[in-house]
């Protein structure tokens, strides 16, 4: 097995994208003996200790079908209609078969603004990463019914990519109608060849993904768009057929099915590098000596007794700026309390945290993975 196959085999939060052609077996409405299928994997998954969230589509399909609609309409107020009335019908089957399996469902709707404003992103990662912690599997779609211009992200491979930046998670898995990624529309090109493996960034495979059939709405090509933009936190993005027996199981098992879509940096790598390029700071600590040397020169995390003084109206998972004395800043990271907090515990011992809290989120004021040095 090539060692990146062993990447998705190890990432240990998956998101597991299901589009609108595998889902509505092309228009027949909601194929529910292939959920029940899909749900039982996801399951096993989690007993096998993978965090999973799920980002699925066919809001729209379903709602045709359950209105008796043969073709998708044109009219923005129709197909939102048909998204508020198809969602139901995905929920319903997605709560009903995780049940089974003694599992909660959370639905959880999005739009573009919320990966987009500061305030929203921190609220939608916060609810997310809750459910995952309390073993709560989020259903992820478009917020359909409120979008402005037609569909903004228009496709959930987009979605599932900016989820996966959102949460960190460390692998992306696309289950559609095709066995992968070929060299070309299979649809069109009987000699295409299913493509194993290949970089995210590669450029050649951009012209070698077409567009969608009559119910996606993306096709391969944003599929391999949202690989590499997955790639930027540094996960793996596995385009595979959700038709295939077992599919995620014998992914996780690590077998070569599918096209994975490989990261040029790793994880930790891509992190550290949207922390230094794609944050605004929020607020600035001063360190003391020690602190300066223990993470300049020993690439420790920043512990609260080393800080002396804070300065901005931050909350935790902000950007904040650590200086020495001089206000020479030595490096920027993710704060793991808000302003308030942080100014209680500051020049204290981590074991105090609690007692001057009522409660401890880290022992670190930010931990060295969520630090770029300057
Ligand atoms: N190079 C390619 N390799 C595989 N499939 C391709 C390629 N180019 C275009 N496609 C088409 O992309 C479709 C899958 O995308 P889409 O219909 O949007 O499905 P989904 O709803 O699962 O996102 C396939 O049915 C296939 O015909
Ligand atoms: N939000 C839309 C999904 C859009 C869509 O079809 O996306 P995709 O599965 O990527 O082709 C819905 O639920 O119908």
């Amino acid at each position: 097995m090539s060692s990146s196959r062993a990447k998705l085999q190890q990432a240990r939060r998956w998101v597991v994208k299901i589009g609108s052609a595998l889902l509505t077996n092309d228009g027949q409405g909601l194929d529910s003996e292939a959920i029940r299928r899909w749900v039982d994997q996801l399951a096993v998954l989690r007993q096998q200790g993978v965090e999973i969230v799920l980002v699925s589509s066919g809001a729209v399909a379903e709602g045709m079908t359950r209105l008796g609609w043969s073709s998708r309409p044109n009219e923005l107020n129709r197909l939102q209609a048909a998204a508020a009335v198809g969602q139901t019908g995905l929920v319903q089957a997605y709560e009903a078969n995780f049940q089974r399996h003694d599992t909660h469902t959370a639905q959880i709707l999005l739009t573009h603004d919320d990966l987009t404003s500061r305030n929203r992103y921190l609220n939608a990662r916060a609810a997310l990463k809750t459910l995952i912690s309390m073993g709560v599997v989020a259903v992820v779609n478009e917020n359909d019914t409120v979008v402005t211009d037609e569909f903004r992200f228009g496709d959930n491979d987009t979605l599932a990519a900016l989820v996966a930046n959102l949460i960190e998670a460390d692998g992306v898995v696309l289950l559609t109608d095709q066995q992968g990624l070929f060299t070309g529309d299979p649809r069109s090109n009987p000699d295409a060849e299913l493509i194993s493996e290949v970089r995210a960034e590669d450029e050649s495979i951009i012209a070698m993904a077409g567009d969608g059939g009559r119910l996606g709405r993306g096709g391969m090509a944003t599929k391999v768009r949202a690989a590499r933009l997955a790639a930027r936190s540094g996960a793996v993005t596995l385009i595979a057929s959700g038709r295939e027996e077992n599919v995620l199981l014998r992914l996780k098992a690590g077998e070569q099915l599918g096209t994975l879509l490989v990261p040029e940096r790793s994880p930790m790598a891509a992190r550290k590098q949207w922390i230094a390029g794609h944050l605004q700071a929020r607020g600035t600590l001063v360190l003391d000596a020690g602190a300066v040397t223990a993470l300049s020169e020993r690439g420790k995390s920043l512990l609260p007794a080393g800080v002396r003084s804070l300065s901005g109206r931050f909350t935790r998972g902000e950007m904040v700026l650590m200086t020495d004395e001089s206000g020479k800043v030595v490096a920027r990271g993710l704060v793991n309390y808000g302003a308030a907090d942080a100014e209680k515990i500051i020049g204290k011992p981590s074991a105090l945290i609690e007692s001057l809290l009522g409660y401890v989120s880290e022992e670190e004021l930010v931990h060295r993975d969520n630090l770029v040095l300057a």
